[in-house]
């Protein structure tokens, strides 16, 4: 499924209307019957019950319009509350609150802050004469430009307020109000919603930051034709299981060991083992048919008693961590290898950084560089796009802040913008640098234009180590073929639904050798689902 930005999703709409003359008026009919169809299904259906429902200054209102001349069509009962005069609305919510107005359909006006406590008692005294179903936030969309104040933050406190003590569920109309739909940060208070309805196409906002206030995520058809949205050319993907199922390499059943790729991993250094052999173990449970783990050679018997089933090469040269003294002993060893990660528990000598440097301006096979080797690499900015073949970088936002300059918290403000901080950027030989800005709604980029967001994962995954295996299930998914970009995409879907399925017995606790050990679970899920 795509995802479209609001500027991309207001180019869509407006396809829609000039091209296909297909009015404004007509979306925003079928939105607001497809959201109240949606609610109904969530928490039941409306007649004979009340619908408050708050509206915001612009179209985002207009669907909420709709939705109460709807709620009043199935027997329910609407209770309009606009935070703006309905003569200040404009176009085709104009024309909806005139219909509501012709209707008589009971409503409100917030014009000053204070009013909202006396707005409480109103509502309470309507859930006497008919019970609450629910309360529809259609305050503000995809059009939201800056934070909350005044009135509009004391209705969204007000919303909250209401649905938390009286166990009414909210119904966000495209996007909770205050969530900013291109970067998903709040823009002051933010409506907690139960669900969100949203319009054709989801927006980065439903996800970045994990999309907590979203709820339970709708994405509807309002007969946008599929030519626009195809036409429109988005690079914006999201990564769920009908996507990532369609990337899964298949199997051959006459296979063999050597097969399925050979990875070398690159890792580990005094005190810091325990993420070289997360890695491997996250490598081995991709389906790499072969992980051989190259490791400072006092370290070795650490290694070689918790991986029987990787391989270990001794760097005689790397004492204590990798140096740049074993260069030449490591391109010997990959001319059989598929690709090669660095980075897992690797820290940040002066002469390991002299080899991740070298690494990955001379390596032509496919590199993943992670942890450390990312902070070796920032020391030397210009090096980073000299190089000699694909790259997938995993930075989570404090290496993404050391890799461009930036504030760890500019790098949150708008993590989107920031992992294509490589587009248009000449890299060597044209080749493919990856970014994966890990976090809640991990992003995916590629300096060739082509992004993703990540929408499985959960907040158990907030602990040492997950890193480590993620580094080494996307370095077995290269080794196995799959592209860079699959291997990432596939890679961050599947780590987050490990750690999912883990989740669904144990909200927090698990450890990342257990979302390694998951993987394949997650992996056969997918695998199963048949999709037309
Ligand atoms: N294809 C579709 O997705 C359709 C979407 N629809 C709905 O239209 C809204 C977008 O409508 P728009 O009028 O552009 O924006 P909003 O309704 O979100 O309101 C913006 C409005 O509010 C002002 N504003 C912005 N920030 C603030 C603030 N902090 N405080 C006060 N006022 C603010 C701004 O100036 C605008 O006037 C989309 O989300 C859908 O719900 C269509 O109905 C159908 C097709
Ligand atoms: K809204």
């Amino acid at each position: 499924m795509n995802i479209a930005t609001p500027k991309q999703m207001q180019a869509i709409d407006q396809a829609a209307i000039e091209e296909f003359g297909i009015p404004c008026l007509v979306l925003m009919e079928n939105a607001g019957r497809a959201t109240l169809d949606c609610m109904e299904a969530q928490f039941g259906p409306v007649g004979g019950k009340s619908v408050c429902i708050f509206i915001g200054p612009g179209n985002n209102g207009g669907d909420g319009l709709v939705i109460a001349r709807h709620v009043l069509q199935r027997g329910g009962s609407p209770l309009l509350i606009f935070l703006v005069e309905p003569e200040q609305l404009k176009g085709d919510a104009a024309i909806n609150a005139g219909i509501c107005g012709k209707l008589w359909i009971a409503h409100c006006i917030i014009r000053k802050e204070e009013e909202i406590s006396q707005l409480i008692d109103k509502i309470k005294q309507l859930h006497f004469d008919h019970p609450i179903h629910s309360i529809v936030d259609a305050l503000f969309g995809i059009g939201l430009s800056r934070k909350l104040e005044g009135r509009f933050a004391a209705a969204v406190r007000c919303i909250n307020d209401l649905a938390r003590r009286q166990h009414w569920p909210i119904t966000a109309v495209d996007i909770p109000s205050g969530l900013c739909a291109q970067t998903g940060m709040p823009l002051g208070c933010v409506v907690e919603a139960d669900l969100t309805v949203t319009y054709g196409l989801p927006k980065p906002g439903h996800y970045l930051h994990g999309g907590t206030a979203v709820g339970k995520l709708e994405v509807v058809d309002i007969g946008i034709p599929e030519q626009v949205i195809a036409s429109a050319k988005l690079s914006g993907q999201l990564l769920n299981r009908r996507s990532v199922a369609a990337l899964l390499l298949p199997r051959a059943k006459a296979a063999h060991k050597g097969s399925f790729g050979h990875l070398l991993i690159l890792a580990g250094s005094e005190g810091k083992t325990g993420a070289a052999i997360l890695a491997a173990k996250a490598a081995l449970r991709s389906g790499c048919g072969l992980v051989t783990l190259a490791v400072p050679a006092a370290l070795n018997p650490i290694f070689a008693a918790s991986l029987p089933e990787a391989m270990t090469v001794l760097l005689p040269h790397s004492d204590g961590c990798l140096s740049s003294a074993d260069y030449k002993l490591i391109r010997i060893l990959m001319a059989d290898k598929d690709a090669a990660i660095i980075g897992p528990g690797l820290s940040t000598a002066p002469e390991t950084g002299k080899l991740v440097r070298r690494l990955h301006q001379e390596l032509p096979a496919p590199l993943l560089v992670d942890a450390d080797a990312l902070n070796l690499l920032s020391l030397e900015p210009c090096c980073i796009r000299e190089i000699a073949g694909p790259r997938i970088l995993t930075p989570h936002p404090g290496e993404m802040a050391r890799l461009t300059g930036l504030r760890t918290a500019e790098i949150q403000a708008d993590r989107l913008k920031a992992a294509d901080w490589l587009a248009e950027a000449e890299i060597r030989d044209n080749h493919e640098i990856i970014t994966v800005l890990k976090g809640a709604g991990t992003v995916v980029c590629s300096n060739k234009g082509g992004w993703a967001i990540n929408s499985s994962g959960n907040s158990g995954m907030a602990v040492g180590g997950m890193g480590d295996v993620l580094a080494g299930f996307i370095g077995g998914l290269l080794a196995q073929g799959y592209t860079p970009w699959d291997a990432a995409a596939a890679g961050v879907f599947l780590h987050g639904l490990a750690a999912d399925l883990l989740a669904e017995e144990r909200r927090q606790g698990f450890t990342a050798a257990e979302v390694a050990a998951a993987l394949p679970f997650a992996v056969t899920q997918i695998n199963q689902i048949q999709y037309q």
